[in-house]
């Protein structure tokens, strides 16, 4: 139904209804669009309340239920309907705006006496105006504990003082001292409310992260000749790859799962004649840790070869000395041998002949576990799971990758991060659905904190400007997390574009998205496929240890740790690499090249990237800088400083670009203030 005023178009505002995302001290717009019939001034403002069991923040009042102070809207040109005004939220929570819109006595006599006394009409023809004036400064003065009393008195007075000219009747109550105080608490009537709208905020590692994923049994691993495992990685030995991480700069280290893994139906290793692992497998075959469970525990179980829970909590402190959160796997699926197929069969769908059927994401098949069924029993599975990810919170697990959630139910999800953030709001959990856009988008408008993206299948220059620009549109509940590469994806471009097209996807991964990840071996240039047109790794760890010689391939210049390294330092130096929006494409006459900037409005810092796509060639070509969206005029000429190679350039709006594959696949440039 249609208000009093007419108040839409609320913003930021998510489909479905749900909260949109923002995480703490971020500068929110709050966005309406109001108007009303007639030439009466409208004006609104925003109610911006803190969670309801928060503690009060800087001159917010806790508690929905509480008066909360207006955060004036400000219009955005003198002719348009739209108005702005930015909140910053302190804390993690659910906040909630809602938007008053109002009829503007003042804003209308405030036109109405400046237009008329410009028009030249005079004290008679204005008498009621000017008595207007003078009550509505009444009802201010009125008000009580009025601070300025004297001033406002002072003000009505020459309202109704006959001896003085229209200007100077007019004149004390319009002045530069007196009228921001009139309209510090305005006079609202008609006074028309948007629903309520809710903004979940989490921590900045929401929004803005370094991933890196590795898997702690191929750590300290040894293995022979033929593959075949001589020692098993374990937690203590993956200390080491926690001061890898921590020293090029990852916030993150996440673990494919540390579970008990099953012996039925285990898988042995990939072979290109059966490359999503062996179902022949041999006696010694460690198996996939996603088919978890085994007689040695489940879910709330670690592996016996890696250690014990004990060690496992070492580890967490151990990252968590360094800087670093462990994030784990969430696979919410079962070996045959898991204790769940005993213990509650029913959580488990049963064919007419007794038997479970086996996972698939076709067409990939998963032999060796059986999925969940969340209809049979949702009270004793839901509560389950929500045990589960609770026990690992209380040893130190604040972030958890969840594989395949589009194969379980949306409102399973909506329930079980709903509620884990009652009590741990700090929880991240991290979408790993590769599949139609209808359900990434709604796994991510029902609470997923970040998403797995396409980006490792978008390498082209248009494909690559379109998906950002369509992240950017999704960025109020949507936030990408940009892996290079992972156990699953090793894209053609890797396998065949030799060690520059590695530079060139970190680049772009970590400057396009403000949350990227790299999948161990990365680093080391691992691009050998286990059959052609397969994107399966050859010898995935997925199904075999893989120890791997790091600190060899950095002494002989073959590792891409530097530049790694460099570009997350670069991350934490540039408020503009944090966030998604403030992404904008140039233009650049090649289509080899691509050239985009980040700017954060908050404190000007900006950064442009040209990037070449070509691995193999040098490119060239003519940039066509939006200057504005720089922050500059379109006739500036400015400093530029390549971060990478650290050499200094003069930009304005054409400059010509070479980027040569095998020495400088990219500029990052930091745009100079003076
Ligand atoms: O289905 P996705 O392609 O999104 O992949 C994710 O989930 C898979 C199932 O958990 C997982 O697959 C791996 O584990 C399976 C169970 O042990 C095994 O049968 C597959 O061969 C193996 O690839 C995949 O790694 C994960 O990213």
């Amino acid at each position: 139904m249609a208000g009093r005023i007419g108040l839409n178009e609320l913003s930021p505002q998510i489909a479905g209804g749900y909260p949109a995302k923002a995480v703490v001290g971020q500068a929110i717009t709050i966005g309406a669009t109001v108007f009303r019939e007639g030439h009466d001034a409208v004006a609104a403002n925003v109610v911006w309340r803190p969670p309801a069991d928060g503690t009060p923040g800087d001159g917010a009042p806790a508690g929905t239920g509480e008066q909360a102070p207006l955060v004036m809207l400000q219009r955005e040109a003198s002719w348009s309907t739209r108005y702005t005004a930015t909140v910053v939220p302190d804390r993690m929570g659910m906040w909630t705006y809602q938007v008053e819109a109002w009829s503007d006595p003042l804003g209308t006599w405030h036109h109405a006496v400046e237009v008329k006394a410009a028009a030249g009409q005079s004290a008679e023809e204005m008498a009621n105006d000017l008595e207007t004036g003078a009550l509505l400064l009444e009802q201010i003065v009125a008000r009580p504990h009025q601070r300025y009393a004297g001033a406002i008195t002072a003000a009505i007075d020459a309202l109704r003082d006959t001896s003085r000219s229209v200007a100077e009747r007019i004149g004390p109550a319009l002045s530069p001292e007196l009228w921001p105080v009139l309209t510090a608490d305005p006079i609202r009537e008609l006074i028309t409310t948007s629903p309520v709208m809710e903004i979940w905020v989490d921590r900045k590692l929401a929004e803005f992260g370094s991933w890196y994923e590795f898997f702690p049994r191929s750590s300290g691993a040894e293995v022979d000749e033929s593959g075949r495992p001589v020692r098993h990685g374990t937690f203590a030995d993956s200390v080491l790859q926690l001061d890898r991480a921590q020293s090029m700069g990852f916030d993150i280290v996440y673990l494919p799962p540390i579970h008990p893994i099953g012996e039925v139906n285990r898988k042995g290793p990939n072979t290109p004649a059966e490359p999503g692992g062996t179902i022949h497998p041999q006696p010694w075959d460690v198996g996939s840790p996603w088919a978890i469970g085994s007689a040695a525990g489940g879910h709330d179980a670690v592996h016996p070869d890696l250690g014990t829970i004990d060690d496992f909590d070492t580890f967490v402190a151990a990252a968590r000395d360094r800087g670093l959160e462990v994030a784990l796997d969430l696979a919410l699926q079962c070996a045959p041998d898991h204790p769940w197929v005993q213990s509650n069969p029913e959580w488990f769908t049963t064919r007419p002949d007794g038997s479970i059927a086996y996972a698939e994401n076709p067409p990939k098949k998963y032999q060796d576990i059986y999925p969940l069924n969340f209809d049979n029993d949702p009270d004793g599975l839901y509560a389950e799971v929500l045990r589960v990810v609770n026990f690992w919170i209380d040893h130190g697990i604040t972030v958890f990758r969840v594989d395949n959630p589009h194969t379980k139910p949306i409102n399973f999800w909506e329930w079980l991060i709903g509620q884990v953030h009652r009590t741990h709001p700090e929880v991240i959990f991290l979408a790993e659905a590769f599949t139609k856009p209808a359900m990434m988008h709604e796994l991510a408008r029902l609470g997923y904190t970040q998403s797995y993206t396409y980006f490792t299948w978008r390498t082209e220059k248009q494909e690559l400007t379109d998906y950002a620009v369509e992240l950017v549109e999704a960025s109020d509940y949507m936030r990408p997390n940009f892996f290079v590469n992972t156990p699953d994806i090793l894209h053609a471009s890797l396998q065949f574009g030799g060690p520059a097209m590695f530079a060139i996807r970190a680049v772009l991964a970590a400057t396009l998205s403000p949350t990227w990840g790299v999948y161990s071996g990365y680093e080391l240039f691992e691009h050998e496929a286990v059959k052609p047109g397969s994107e399966e790794y050859a010898n995935s760890e997925k199904y075999a240890l893989r120890p791997r010689d790091y600190g060899r391939a950095l002494a002989t210049g073959g590792s891409l740790e530097p530049l790694i390294t460099r570009l997350n330092e670069l991350r934490r130096a540039h408020p503009a690499l944090q966030q998604m929006k403030g992404l904008w494409f140039h233009g650049i006459s090649n289509d080899k090249l691509l050239c985009y900037s980040r700017r954060d409005e908050v404190s000007g810092d900006t950064v442009i990237v040209v990037v070449c796509l070509d691995s193999r060639e040098q490119q060239w070509g003519q940039t066509d800088l939006d200057m504005p969206r720089l922050g500059l005029d379109w006739d500036d000429v400015v400093e530029v400083v390549d971060e990478l190679s650290g050499e200094t350039y003069h930009w304005g709006t054409r400059n010509t670009v070479g980027l040569n594959p095998n020495w400088r696949t990219a500029h990052v440039l930091r745009v100079v203030r003076r």
